[in-house]
């Protein structure tokens, strides 16, 4: 599905990514693990073609992703930190416009039916935007990305600040997704739930990706030995 080759970033002459060979198959949830500063958000903004890599490629489907390649980015969406979305519209209005935007129209049916998919509570569909806690703002971007019927969902920090219900919610709602071909890739701190929402692990170091594994092949404390002796 989306694949990278030698993908490299730099920024007046610094390295921040260094040639990254990366693929991610359908169905597969990527945890990108790494310090601070490790260049986890640059590899986001390069798959999502916000940014144009110095050298190398990154492909999602056999289209290359790059800064103006709107048949590539038909195929992803991006879910940031914080959700940023129109406080004063309710939640399905914004599903609504966003998917519109995106060249979408459902009804109002399809657009609930959406809602309730990535499980936010029927009594907030009606609410404005601006009275949304941190996770049903992410319930609402993860609707926007189904509507737009994205392959790969591409998220940064999606966990931290959630509580621990709203994080177990998150989690199923991820497994659910990718049973149902959707990739995802998410770049995060947590090790502990990397382990358990992933199923692949890479482990990023000053710009490169140092490690990678498969969940079934290791469990948490042995991740957090590895990524404590890798950074
Ligand atoms: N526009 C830019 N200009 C110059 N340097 C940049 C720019 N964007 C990022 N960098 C540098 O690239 C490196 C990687 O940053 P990046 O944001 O990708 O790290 P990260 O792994 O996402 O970190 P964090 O966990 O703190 O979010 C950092 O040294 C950062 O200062």
């Amino acid at each position: 599905m989306i694949t990278t080759i030698n993908l490299t970033k730099k920024y007046n002459g610094n390295t921040v990514l260094n040639n990254l060979n990366l693929n991610i198959e359908k169905g597969e949830i990527f945890c990108l693990l790494g310090q601070n500063g490790a260049g986890k958000t640059t590899t986001i903004n390069l798959l999502m073609g916000f940014i144009k890599a110095t050298s190398g490629e990154a492909q999602i489907n056999g289209y290359t992703i790059s800064p103006g390649n709107t048949k590539a980015r038909k195929y992803l969406a991006y879910i940031p930190e914080v959700v940023q979305l129109y406080g004063n519209l309710t939640g399905i209005e914004n599903l609504d416009f966003f998917s519109k935007i995106a060249g979408f129209k459902y009804s109002k049916k399809e657009l609930v039916s959406l809602l309730d998919k990535v499980g936010l509570q029927q009594n907030a569909h009606l609410n404005k935007l601006s009275s949304y806690s941190k996770g049903m703002r992410q319930k609402v971007g993860i609707a926007i990305a189904l509507a737009k019927n994205a392959d790969i969902i591409f998220m940064d920090e999606p966990i931290s600040g959630l509580d621990p219900k709203a994080t177990v919610e998150f989690t199923a709602i991820c497994k659910e997704l990718a049973k149902e071909g959707k990739s995802i890739f998410m770049a995060t701190h947590d090790i502990f739930n990397a382990v358990k929402v992933g199923t692949k692990i890479g482990i990023m170091k000053e710009g490169c990706l140092v490690y990678t594994t498969y969940t079934n092949k290791i469990n948490a404390n042995e991740l957090q030995d590895l990524y404590l002796k890798t950074i």
